[in-house]
This record gives structure tokens, C-alpha cells and sequence, in this order.
């Protein structure tokens, strides 16, 4: 194990140095599809965000033209002890009842799936042992913090095109709002929102957990957002976190779901620049905070739906614009090839 600046050794010193050497987008294969694009037959510019999509595919593919014929949602699932602290709508047991619903193909992420013709992959984190209550201990044991982190990355297979992000666990919008809140300061109550369905005074009982919690935990994290991970986050979380960078390490693309989802996100980003370069935020969810959250992360989501569901949901409504955008480039003729006169220069 490597010693990290303080000169102490610690579990995510591996980690730490696998983050040191990332690899960087294919520029020859940006500047390739960008100006094919340029010789489509269409006005320059003419199709918005899609034509960054193809460019952003095919920079994080390091292919060009960019390919969307064999997209991934991969949905986390695990359990979280602060339920205990009465912070979610519906019962824990819903997280294993709903893990078996989408293996019987009944939730709303299997239609998706289904309809745009991408792979599902459920995966499923010790569901039987929640993690600890943050609102009196650490989620995780460094070891299983660790462990988790690295199951994440290896569930990303090298021969997806895309991964979509997405999770499933009973009150984990709560460790999602307790994990932005320790990384990011701003006051517990800016970070917290209805999740499933919680009324006002239900709302205001979240901010009150979610603020003991960073209070107990900031300060002996020291700022480290892999300790913030192991203490306030939970077994999906950490598993998003090593999917997300599972993706960069085997060049697949990565779109994010909703808040809980850009949670795993945010500790990415917390432990250096350029880190979710290789990401796209599906769309802002309906949970209120996640519009600041992807504000403080730098980045504008795709699609406005109004949805607060997780399982992948929203990742994987905007995947299919991906796959759109990379269908249109890559089938579209030029002027040249189709008689059309291009605009004089
Ligand atoms: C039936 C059902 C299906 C879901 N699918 C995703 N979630 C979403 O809701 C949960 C988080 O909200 P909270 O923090 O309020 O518990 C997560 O499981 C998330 O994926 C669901 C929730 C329920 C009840
Ligand atoms: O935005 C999300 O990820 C979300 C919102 C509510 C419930 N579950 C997930």
C-alpha cells in the first residue's frame, strides 16, 4: 500500500492511486465525430445537445463514430440501518420485495429496458444486513467500504457501450442527503427532501437525523471523501461510486441517474477535478436537492421529467437520447454523399 500525503497508510490508498492515473478522453476520436458532424446534411449546430452527446461518446468510447448498440443499466441495491430513525415512507423489506420484482421483469425499470432494447443488471448488496445506523455509528467497516467500492468497479463488463447508473434501497435518500451535506457544508436542511413521500414535519425529522449524522461523523472524517463514503454513505452508494469509475477505467461512458445516484457521484468529484468527465446526469429528479447537487457537481442534466423514482429510471430515458444521438451521426449522410448543397463558406 501506498502512503497517502500525511505519510500514513490507509484502506483507500489503492485506491487513491488508481485515481492518480485515470484515463483522459480520445481527443483524435472527439475531433473525428465533430467534424463529420460538421459535414452532415444539416445546419451546423442544428442539433443541439446531441451532437456534444456523440462527441462525448465517442471521446469516452475512444471510437468513432460513437456506438450505442449494447447499453447496461446496472441497479445497486442495499439496506440501510438509519431507517431505524423513522426516515423513509415504505417499510425496509420493500428493498428485496422490489429487487425480486425486477427479476420477475414488474418494475419500472424493466419496461425501460425492455422498450429501448437495453441489458439490466441487478446487484444485489447483502440486503439481510443493512449498514450501520449513521445517525450513531459508521455505515461501513473500512473493509467493507473498500470491498464494496471495488465489486462496483468490477461489475462494469468491457463490452457495454454505455452504463447507466441506478440503485434501489429504502432510505437512501437520506444517506444521499447526509453524504452531499458532509461533503459539501450548506445547512442539513438545503440537502433534505420528501424521498418517497415524507410530509413537512416527516421532512423536517430527516433534517434533523441527517444533521446528527455530519455532526458526528464530519469532523472525524477530516474532510476525506472516502471516509465521508464509509461513514455516511451505504453499500449501493459505494458500489455507484466503483461502478462510475469502473466505466472510466474500461472506457464505457457512464449516464447517472437521480439524486441518490449523483450522491456516489459527488464523492467522485470530492477527491479531484475532471473526475465525472467521463459522466452525463440523466435528468434532475423532483427530490429538490438534486438540482443544487448537480449544480455543485458542474453539471446540467438531460431531461426534466418530473420523476423521483431511481432503479436507473431516469439514466435510462436519457441513455435512449444517447443512443439516438449516436444512430443520427453515424446514419446521416454528408452534402457530399446525398447532392445537397452545402452553405458557401
Ligand atoms: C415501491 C418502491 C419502488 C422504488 N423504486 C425505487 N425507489 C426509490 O425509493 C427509495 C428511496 O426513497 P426513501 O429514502 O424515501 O426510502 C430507493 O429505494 C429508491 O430507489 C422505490 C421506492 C419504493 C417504495
Ligand atoms: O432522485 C432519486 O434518485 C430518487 C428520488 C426519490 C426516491 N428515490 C430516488
Amino acid at each position: 500500500m501506498s502512503a497517502d500525503i500525511a505519510g500514513r497508510s490507509g484502506p483507500f490508498d489503492d485506491l487513491r492511486t488508481l485515481l492518480d492515473d485515470l484515463p483522459g478522453p480520445d481527443e483524435e476520436a472527439r475531433a473525428a465525430t465533430r467534424a463529420r458532424d460538421l459535414s452532415l446534411t444539416k445546419p451546423p449546430g442544428s442539433l443541439g445537445r446531441l451532437e456534444g452527446i456523440a462527441e462525448w461518446l465517442a471521446a469516452w468510447q475512444g471510437r468513432t463514430p460513437p456506438r450505442v448498440k449494447n447499453a447496461m443499466v446496472a441497479v445497486f441495491a442495499g439496506n440501510h440501518g438509519v431507517v431505524a430513525q423513522g426516515v423513509a415512507a415504505y417499510p425496509q423489506a420493500v428493498t428485496a420485495q422490489m429487487v425480486a420484482n425486477f427479476q420477475a421483469g414488474g418494475a419500472a425499470i424493466n419496461q425501460l429496458c425492455e422498450s429501448f432494447g437495453f441489458g439490466l443488471q441487478v446487484f444485489e448488496l447483502a440486503l439481510e444486513v443493512p449498514t450501520g445506523d449513521i445517525a450513531v455509528e459508521p455505515a461501513l467497516s473500512p473493509r467493507d467500504c473498500v470491498a464494496t467500492l471495488l465489486y462496483g468497479l468490477e461489475s462494469v463488463p468491457t463490452d457495454i457501450d454505455l452504463l447507466c447508473i441506478g440503485e434501489m434501497g429504502i432510505g437512501n435518500t437520506t444517506v444521499a442527503s447526509a453524504l452531499a451535506h458532509g461533503l459539501f457544508g450548506g445547512e442539513a436542511r438545503d440537502w433534505v427532501g420528501p424521498g418517497t413521500g415524507l410530509d413537512e414535519a416527516g421532512v423536517a425529522h430527516k433534517a434533523e437525523v441527517v444533521a446528527a449524522a455530519v455532526a458526528r461523523h464530519g469532523p472525524e472524517a477530516g474532510g476525506d471523501p472516502f471516509e465521508i463514503l464509509r461513514r455516511l454513505g451505504g453499500r449501493e452508494i459505494a458500489a455507484m461510486a466503483g461502478a462510475i469509475l469502473g466505466g472510466r477505467l474500461k472506457r464505457v461512458p457512464v449516464i447517472v441517474d437521480g439524486f441518490v445516484a449523483s450522491s456516489a457521484a459527488a464523492v467522485l468529484h470530492a477527491l479531484g477535478p475532471g473526475m465525472l468527465d467521463h459522466c452525463l446526469f440523466g435528468h434532475v429528479s423532483a427530490e429538490p436537492a438534486h438540482g443544487r447537487l448537480l449544480e455543485t457537481l458542474g453539471k446540467a442534466p438531460l431531461l426534466d421529467l418530473g420523476m423521483r423514482l431511481g432503479e436507473g429510471t431516469g439514466a435510462a430515458l436519457a441513455a435512449a437520447m444517447a443512443k439516438a444521438a449516436a444512430d443520427v451521426h453515424g446514419g446521416m449522410a454528408t452534402f457530399a454523399e446525398a447532392g445537397v448543397t452545402d452553405r458557401e463558406e
